[in-house]
């Protein structure tokens, strides 16, 4: 009988579940890292909310571990690379505690209109400051949402309910999503000093760390009001503290910190901030249908083999797996290429497969690009949402199959219309198995996308590869794998490597610096 460990708090109808379908289930809360570790090697299924950090650490002692389940939606708690690289499937339940989190929000966004936290602990107070506070009415402000996802579009209509106006700044957002849920959108630049009230609700990824960074809380609208209810990373906490001190932003609430759980914090204390433990989530409702879901799904796979809602594996059937998984590797690789070296809204994807892959069913490969391409962006993409996601976001699909063999005995190629044009990249399978880049734009390249790599654009020249060598090796930064390409000798030539640990932004700008080189970026595969 499968075993699974519920190792954070969650509603007991998960436990039910997992008995009534022939799971055995432990519910052991609050354990160390170290604990767990001495634990996890029992189980089969791990089903967790935030607070169980799933480290490679962890990982390393699961050694009978075959899936885990988020009882909510953002993974940034699990090691997903890891997991994969063990085996492990991923999943979480993307949708079932939305409303419950836009709900938040918007109660965050009355306490602050209304200064509620503080009229209330001053009348318990016996204080009766009848005059102290003066609040804003919500009717007819404008609400800036940055991330306009599930949740920041129910925030979006819940706030229409309310007379706002509402903007929102998200690049994945196609104009005609904007106006079927009633926003403009708009740039961020556009919407920090138009905002009265700002509202986060993207993922944490590269790009939105920070968002909220000192130079551009430092343009929003003087007597703006702040709310996070997303990930902690998106604000500069120290700049809301002095702008808050300062009384250019007139109120700020967060439930959702840097390091969690904040028991202590710079803002605690402040005037006009509002704080909650990380309680998005925490409604009866959402807790049943993310206990209910996240139960249902673990069983299903442990007891069946069934996939639902993974972010790590396609839905599949048992006979058309084993032929199918290596390209679905691939193009989720290709996908996730492209992902991280486009920029904004791509109008159009077309996936072209030629010899063994134009033979096979292209429904799983075309989810598994999709699926990489929109990952980039969004913690909650999997296979079986990528091809809505892509429909909502105007992304137009085109499949291609062409039987014939053309270089390569079986190649899938990803064409994408960008603003400098249509730009392709393109993989093969080693041995029928091993996925490897064959063409990057045009260049002849060979790679093996994995880990953390390093993507150069440089000058065709004599010495350039030692001046890179020799800038890696001062950061103290090693190469495991070097893969060249040029559309001409003296030309335009890529450079794709793969290194042992993150590729940091000082290591990036110092990469940009060398003589030759046209653009540099780190990649995650
Ligand atoms: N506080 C809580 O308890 C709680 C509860 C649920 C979800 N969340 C978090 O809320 C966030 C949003 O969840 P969701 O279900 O709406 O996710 P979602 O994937 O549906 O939406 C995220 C949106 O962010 C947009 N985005 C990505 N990169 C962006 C960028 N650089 N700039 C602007 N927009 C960008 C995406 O295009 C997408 O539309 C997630 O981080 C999730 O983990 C928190
Ligand atoms: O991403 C989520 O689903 C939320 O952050 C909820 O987290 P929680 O399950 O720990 O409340």
């Amino acid at each position: 009988m499968p075993k699974v460990l519920i190792s954070d708090k969650m509603s007991p109808l998960a436990a039910q579940v997992f008995r009534e379908r022939g799971v055995e289930v432990d519910e052991i809360t609050g354990k160390t890292p170290d604990e767990l570790k001495a634990i996890i090697g029992e189980y089969d299924g791990l089903a967790i909310r935030s607070s169980t950090k799933v480290t490679p650490d962890i990982l390393a002692h699961a050694t009978n571990l075959k899936v885990i389940g988020r009882a909510g939606i953002g993974v940034d708690n699990v090691d997903i690379p890891a997991a994969s690289a063990a085996g492990v499937v991923v999943m979480n339940t993307p949708f079932g505690n939305s409303i419950t989190t836009a709900e938040h929000a918007i109660a965050l966004m009355f306490a602050l209109a209304r200064q509620l936290p503080e009229a209330d602990a001053s009348t318990q107070a016996g204080k009766w400051e009848k005059n102290r506070f003066m609040g804003v009415e919500l009717t007819g402000k404008t609400l800036g949402l940055i991330g306009a996802g599930n949740i920041g579009s129910i925030v979006a209509d819940r706030a229409q309910g309310l007379k706002m106006k509402v903007i929102a700044f998200d690049p994945f957002l196609s104009p005609e999503r904007a106006l079927e849920i009633g926003v403009e959108k708009v740039e961020l630049d556009q919407l920090l000093p138009r905002a009265d009230f700002i509202t986060l609700h993207t993922p944490l990824t590269d790009q939105t760390r920070n968002i909220l960074s000192a130079e551009n809380l430092a343009k929003t609208k003087k007597g703006v009001r702040i709310i996070n209810c997303a990930r902690g990373g998106l604000i500069d906490e120290a700049a809301l503290k002095q702008l808050l001190d300062s009384g250019h932003v007139a109120g700020a609430a967060l439930d959702v910190f840097v390091t969690e759980p904040a028991k202590e914090h710079p803002l605690f204390g402040t005037p006009n901030f509002v704080a909650t433990p990380h309680l998005g989530a925490s409604t009866n409702e959402a807790q049943v249908n993310v206990a209910l879901q996240v139960a249902e799904q673990m069983a299903d796979y442990l007891v069946s083999g069934g996939v639902t809602n993974a972010l790590n594996m396609p839905s599949l059937s048992a006979e058309e797996a084993p032929r199918l998984k290596p390209y679905m590797a691939l193009a989720e690789k290709l996908g996730s290429l492209v992902g991280q070296l486009a920029h904004g809204v791509i109008p159009r994807i077309s996936i072209h497969a030629e010899g063994a892959a134009a033979e096979l069913n292209q429904k799983p490969i075309v989810s598994a690009v999709l699926a990489g391409y929109l990952r980039v962006h969004s913690d909650t993409v999997n296979m079986v949402n990528a091809p809505y996601l892509a429909r909502e976001r105007g992304i137009e699909v085109r499949e291609v199959r062409t039987e014939r063999e053309g270089d390569y005995h079986t190649l899938i190629r990803i064409s994408v219309k960008t603003e400098a044009g249509e730009r392709s990249v393109a993989g093969t399978l080693f041995g029928n198995q091993a996925p490897r880049l064959v063409e990057l734009f045009g260049i002849k390249v060979e790679a093996d996308l994995a880990g953390h790599m390093l993507y150069v654009v440089n000058d065709d020249a004599p010495g350039f590869i030692g001046r890179i060598g020799t800038a890696l090796g001062e950061a103290g930064v090693n190469i495991g794998t070097f893969h060249l390409g040029r559309r001409a000798a003296g030309g335009e030539a890529v450079l794709l490597l793969s290194v042992d640990e993150p590729v940091t932004g000082d290591l990036i700008a110092k990469v940009r610096a060398l003589p030759g080189v046209r653009t540099a970026m780190a990649l995650r595969f």
